[in-house]
């Protein structure tokens, strides 16, 4: 699978430490050298407008979909290459999920963990198989990931469900992860025909 299109699901704030802002960085700076289209929730606060600004910044191009009604809220975000402005929340993800090929999410706080909730129970539903990469950056996404765990073993979740995701420690390494994956695929593809 070619991952021609990212979507970053992160804050709307920018968090205590400046790990997150760095990492909020690093991920549109690092998606524009690898000619990977970003898509995000459109806002140009927190760390969402981070990663837009780098992106835009270091040449990539950029998808913001956002609902009217956050259009002050969250501050439009009028610079990017296409601009989409939704009805409602579920457009919003409704479009965001049908353009990514892969899904990056960073440090946030409760519409991030919804965000990655939702897009992991529609894998686990096996209505799409598109990698979901947490970037546990300072370790801010640990009690998510405990409570994903805690789950399991009080069995409310298959432990099937730990293959939905991947956790990784640095953007870095989230780059390294969506490659393999690729790799894997192309490799799994090869042995198919
Ligand atoms: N319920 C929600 N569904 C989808 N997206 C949501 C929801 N609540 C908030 N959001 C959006 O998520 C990002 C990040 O929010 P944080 O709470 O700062 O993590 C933001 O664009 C919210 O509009």
């Amino acid at each position: 699978m070619t991952i021609a299109a990212a979507a970053v699901f992160c804050g709307s704030r920018l968090g205590i430490l400046p790990a997150f802002t760095e990492a909020a960085r690093e991920t549109g700076a690092g998606l524009a050298e690898r000619g990977i289209h970003l898509v995000y929730g459109g806002g140009a606060v927190g760390l969402m407008g981070v990663v837009a600004e780098a992106a835009l910044e270091a040449g990539g191009s950029v998808t913001g979909i956002i609902p009217e009604f956050l259009h002050d809220r969250e501050v439009m975000n009028e610079r990017v290459t296409d601009l989409v402005v939704t009805g409602s929340m579920h457009e919003r993800k409704r479009l965001m999920f049908a353009q990514a090929d892969a899904f990056l999410i960073l440090p946030g706080g409760l519409g991030t963990f919804d965000e990655l909730m939702e897009i992991m129970t529609w894998r686990q539903l096996s209505l799409h198989d598109k990698p979901i990469v947490i970037v546990n950056v300072a370790n801010w996404a640990v009690h998510v990931i405990a409570a994903l765990e805690a789950a399991i073993e009080q069995g409310l979740a298959d432990p099937s469900a730990r293959a939905l995701y991947q956790v990784v420690n640095d953007v870095p390494a989230a780059f390294d992860a969506l490659r393999s994956m690729k790799k894997r695929e192309e490799k799994e593809e090869t042995h198919r025909l």
